[in-house]
């Protein structure tokens, strides 16, 4: 069994909080112990700053290098044969894992890096050329949208490989089909920043529906919770919002939903895509860079086209049942097709089989 040393920088899989990195963090290590890999996430530290703060990122670079020091006497007595940081970025750089990589000389992978090089100047510099550095020392880097490669294979270091993870599901099969019949579904944690704009512009679109009698349904929870409340407040016992739901609640709301209505302002791609579409629901989304990668194909409005291109697309399905249906069919099949977990962990274990032969 091959022993993998795993870390998300960003976010242990551990957190009690939803998000979507945190789904994948745990999709991930599942992908790994389904290709019979033993995966140990061997740390928590989360070496996030938000705020472009050198102050944030001076302490925390003297924390990963004491983190990375312990590490590297840890694994002097554990036969970790690799190493895997899941979302180093410039505002969550892998701090810790080229360190003791290098130190243990471990192959170092990386999954859904990103690289920023507009920010090697600025507020997060000193986390920028972190995370530049990071992703240079990588032997493998996967991409999970096409979005991300672009200045992956622009900036990609000699012999290192880049390779596609298309997002994925950590579940052999689907779970239970949708009638499509329910009341509309949004499902997104309640943010300040991306989140509370996909919600502004939900409620913009709400106030176009021709439809009579729609009803919405949300699934989230956060720091933004009055701001989403009053934002939606108009529309009163037509939008629910039920909070932050756990799996197994969040299932249910998909198999009763009769569609997802999320606009995807600046997802990376959006984990909620995947699981909608699972359960058969059709979704409204704008068609945007890394939301389109993981979407059923199918015309999907321009963010310049607004409230009133995603107004239309709802009246059109709310109106008509079997394209609901249809299309929650498709995007159904497609999920099945390319985004659960044995794909995905063919791609991940084949790779890693490969460095370490
Ligand atoms: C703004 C942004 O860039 N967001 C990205 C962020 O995830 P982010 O957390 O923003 O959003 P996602 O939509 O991907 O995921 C939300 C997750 O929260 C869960 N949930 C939500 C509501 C609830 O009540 N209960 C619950 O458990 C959902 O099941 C889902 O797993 O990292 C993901 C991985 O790169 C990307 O796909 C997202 O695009
Ligand atoms: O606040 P929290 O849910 O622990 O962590 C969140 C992350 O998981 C999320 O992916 C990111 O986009 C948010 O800005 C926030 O940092």
């Amino acid at each position: 069994m091959t022993r993998v040393a795993f870390y998300a920088p960003m976010k242990p899989p551990t957190h009690p909080v939803p998000s979507g990195d945190r789904a994948m963090g745990r999709a991930i290590l599942q992908a790994l112990e389904h290709g019979n890999m033993d995966a140990e996430l061997v740390s928590t530290l989360q070496t996030v700053d938000k705020q472009g703060c050198r102050d944030i990122q001076t302490r925390l670079l003297a924390q990963a290098e004491r983190e990375a020091t312990r590490l590297i006497t840890l694994g002097q007595h554990s036969n970790w044969q690799v190493w895997i940081t899941y979302h180093s970025y410039y505002k969550a750089p892998d701090l810790v894992g080229p360190v003791v990589a290098a130190a243990l000389k471990l192959p170092y992978f990386q999954i859904e890096a990103t690289r920023a090089r507009k920010r090697l100047t600025g507020p997060w510099a000193a986390f920028a050329q972190a995370a530049e550095a990071a992703s240079d020392a990588a032997d493998v880097i996967f991409h999970l949208t096409q979005r991300d490669a672009l200045a992956l294979r622009a900036y990609q270091a000699p012999h290192q490989k880049i390779i596609h993870l298309p997002p994925f599901l950590p579940r052999v099969n689907l779970p239970p089909q949708s009638l499509c019949e329910g009341a509309m579904l949004s499902v997104g944690m309640l943010r300040h920043g991306d989140k509370i704009a996909s919600y502004e512009l939900i409620a913009d679109t709400l106030k176009r529906l021709k439809t009579p009698d729609w009803r919405l349904v949300i699934a989230g929870d956060g720091p933004a919770l009055n701001a989403v409340a009053s934002i939606m407040g108009p529309f009163g016992a037509r939008v629910e919002m039920r909070g932050s739901l756990d799996a197994e609640a969040l299932e249910k709301e998909y198999s009763n939903a009769s569609l997802l209505f999320w606009p995807g302002v600046n997802e990376a791609f959006g984990v909620t895509y995947l699981e909608a579409q699972a359960a058969g629901l059709p979704v409204v989304a704008q068609d945007r860079p890394g939301v389109i990668d993981v979407l059923a194909p199918g015309q999907y409005p321009r963010p310049e086209q607004g409230p009133e291109a995603l107004a239309q697309e709802l009246d059109a399905l709310l109106r008509h049942p079997d394209e609901r249906a249809g299309r929650g069919r498709a995007a159904r099949d497609h999920i099945a097709a390319h985004h659960l977990i044995s794909g995905a962990s063919t791609i991940l274990c084949t790779a890693i089989s490969e460095v370490l032969a």
